[in-house]
């Protein structure tokens, strides 16, 4: 597989997708001029399968090493975890030219990113994304943070890696459900652009599980991926502009997430959901094809995502919520909408008459309302 560069004006760093990137992480590393401290974050579990495999590496290429571990979930996603993470630094010694290892999904990467941004203010940060969503997303593009009880990722840093080190054979002890999680954000990639890689997801037969995508497709799911993030981010690493287009199907994607307290969905499937409604807004505003959101519909369900916000959650919720949307600029909620596949804008002309008028034929969202 292909290594794949963000480009960025200072600090361009490289995606490394390879079977044995797990094992060659240390010697990786080595080539990066890195202090010889390291700290591994993780959680339990993926420590469980993977941290021997990380430590070895590291310790063969010289560095020192300690650990971290973070229990799993969204729910640990917030500053007291940052601050037990501070903690072991401290008691480590690690100094400013250590390096911050994330070993996990998104939740840990964003939160291992948020820790190496601000201890010492600055300490360098590899990404060793282990999820399908951390290796085709989260990993790459320097967003890091935890949530506020108030909202997702309030709080937090843009913060580059010095490397991504991406094994695609980690996935194999990922539960289905994860890994349709992460085709959500592939499917995003697909809507917003490459609609090469759309209209490939919707000739492969089955999408739901990583036996039935299979190795080719996998691949390209990667590689594709990969490279869409790092050419929107090397266009604009801090969202001055065009990167909030990644944001696709995340503002009320984000807003089911944190109404359902982080138990009903998990981000992947959030943001499912979240593309599925801003379809719907793109169709009724007259700027989308009732055909070509079908077709992203009919991706998504194909995959097993969810698609519909549940009636529990009352439409007056959403809007109250997406008010705190990181993108609202001048006190306006913007959306990224879909105009033809592989294309999107970005607006802030959507209303909360129009978000009510586009979810009303589909009964959904307005079970409070
Ligand atoms: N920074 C960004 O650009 C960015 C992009 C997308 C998402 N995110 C964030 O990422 C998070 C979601 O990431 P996620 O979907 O990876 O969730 P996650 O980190 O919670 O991981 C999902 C689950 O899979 C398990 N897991 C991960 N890798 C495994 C493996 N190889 N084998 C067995 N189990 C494994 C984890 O322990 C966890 O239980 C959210 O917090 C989201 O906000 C950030
Ligand atoms: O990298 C980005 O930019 C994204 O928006 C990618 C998203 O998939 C990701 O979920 C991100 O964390 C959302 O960012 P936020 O700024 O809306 O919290
Ligand atoms: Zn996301």
């Amino acid at each position: 597989m292909p290594n794949i560069t963000v480009d960025l004006p200072q600090d361009s760093y490289k995606i490394a997708i390879a079977p044995d990137s797990l094992s060659q992480l240390g010697a990786m590393m080595q080539q990066l001029n890195l202090g010889k401290k390291v700290v591994v974050i993780s959680n339990p579990e993926i420590f469980g399968h993977y941290g021997a495999t990380c430590i070895e590496s590291l310790e063969t290429a010289g560095f020192e090493t300690c650990s971290h571990l973070i229990p799993a979930g969204e729910e640990y996603k917030h500053l007291q975890s940052i601050q037990k993470v501070y903690d072991t630094a401290l008691v480590n010694h690690l100094e400013r030219s250590s390096t911050f290892v994330a070993l996990g999904g998104g939740v840990i990467g964003d939160m291992t990113g948020f820790s190496a941004a601000t201890w010492l203010r600055g300490v360098n940060f590899v990404q060793v994304p282990t999820s399908l969503l951390a290796i085709v997303d989260a990993s790459v593009g320097g967003k890091t943070g935890v949530n506020h009880p108030q909202g997702k990722n309030l709080i937090g840093a843009f913060y580059q890696p010095k490397l991504v080190a991406i094994d695609p054979t980690l996935l194999k002890t990922l539960l289905p459900r994860e890994f349709r999680a992460g085709m959500a954000e592939v499917i995003k990639y697909g809507v917003i652009w490459d609609k090469d890689l759309f209209t490939k997801l919707e000739h492969h037969p089955h999408l739901d599980t990583l036996e039935n995508v299979g190795d080719e497709l996998l691949e390209t799911i990667i590689t594709r991926s990969c490279q869409a993030k790092a050419d929107v981010v090397g266009q604009d690493e801090k969202e001055s502009g065009i990167r909030a287009i990644l944001n696709y199907g995340h503002t009320i994607g984000h807003a089911v997430e944190s109404l359902t307290n982080y138990k009903q969905f998990v981000h992947g499937e959030a943001v499912a959901i979240g593309m599925v409604a801003a379809g719907k807004i793109a169709v009724t505003m007259g700027l989308w094809t009732q055909e070509e959101a079908d077709r992203q519909d009919a991706l998504i369900a194909k995959t097993g995502l969810p698609t519909d916000i549940p009636s529990e959650i009352a439409i007056e919720d959403i809007l109250e919520t997406i008010k705190s949307d990181k993108k609202v600029k001048a006190g306006k909620v913007r959306f990224i909408l879909p105009t033809s596949i592989g294309k999107v804008t970005i607006t802030d002309t959507v209303t909360p008459e129009i978000i009510k008028q586009a979810m009303k034929p589909y009964g959904r969202g307005l079970g409070k309302s």
